[in-house]
């Protein structure tokens, strides 16, 4: 299956001015600064669809947008998802009652969306094991639903040498690594989220 079209839909604040749940989605979520942005972009094959910075703190609002998908097959040529690009956890730099605004506007988001499919969890590879990451895992491994699946993707795997490559892979079997420098393991994850939304 191939992704052949992305464009925006919209930005919200919360659920309540979100568009209509209607098509399935997925949310790339994550630390501040991790990749979430870029990640979007990668997979889209579009540079500056979702706004990407070096300063944390870039993406405030949850932003919508609309995924087409070649499929193989003749009676069904396109499918359609939303790829969700939500703030970051944990970022500092912002006054504590906007911090508070926002976790509840992003937590309220990722419990009740009830159209939310996939929970793109990135992670820093070169900081696996953050306390704010086991959070964040916890959380969403106690919200997700019969119906839901989470992907654990390390980005910025081209800051690591092969051998701690090697070992972060063997220490997450099921994890994806991603490099959106380099294009790498872009593909595995178009994959893994087509193959659960669709079947592939
Ligand atoms: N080396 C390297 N840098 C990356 C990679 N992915 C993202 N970056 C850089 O990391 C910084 C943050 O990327 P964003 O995509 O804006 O991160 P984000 O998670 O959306 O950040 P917020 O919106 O602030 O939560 C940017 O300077 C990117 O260029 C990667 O795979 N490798
Ligand atoms: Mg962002």
């Amino acid at each position: 299956m191939n992704l052949i079209d992305a464009k925006f839909l919209q930005s919200a604040q919360s659920i309540e001015d979100s568009p209509p749940p209607s098509v399935a989605e997925v949310a790339f979520l994550g630390r501040s600064n991790v990749g979430k942005s870029s990640i979007l972009n990668s997979l889209c094959k579009q540079k500056g669809l979702a706004k990407s910075s070096s300063t944390p703190g870039k993406t405030q609002l949850i932003n919508y947008f609309e995924i087409k998908f070649k499929t193989q097959d003749l009676e069904a040529p396109y499918v359609y998802a939303r790829f969700v690009d939500l703030p970051g956890f944990g970022y500092a730099k912002v006054a504590k009652t906007l911090k508070a605004a926002w976790n509840r506007n992003l937590t309220g988001y990722l419990e009740q969306r009830v159209n939310l499919q996939i929970f793109v969890h990135l992670i820093d590879s070169r900081h696996p094991e953050l306390d704010i990451d086991k959070n964040v895992d916890e959380f969403v491994n106690h919200i997700k639903r019969g119906d839901q699946i989470i992907i654990n993707a390390f980005t910025k795997i081209d800051k690591l040498n092969s051998s701690e490559l090697q070992k972060l892979k063997r220490d997450y079997p099921d994890g994806i690594f991603v490099s959106n420098l380099k294009k790498q393991g872009i593909i595995e994850l178009q994959n893994k989220i087509t193959e659960h939304l669709f079947g592939n």
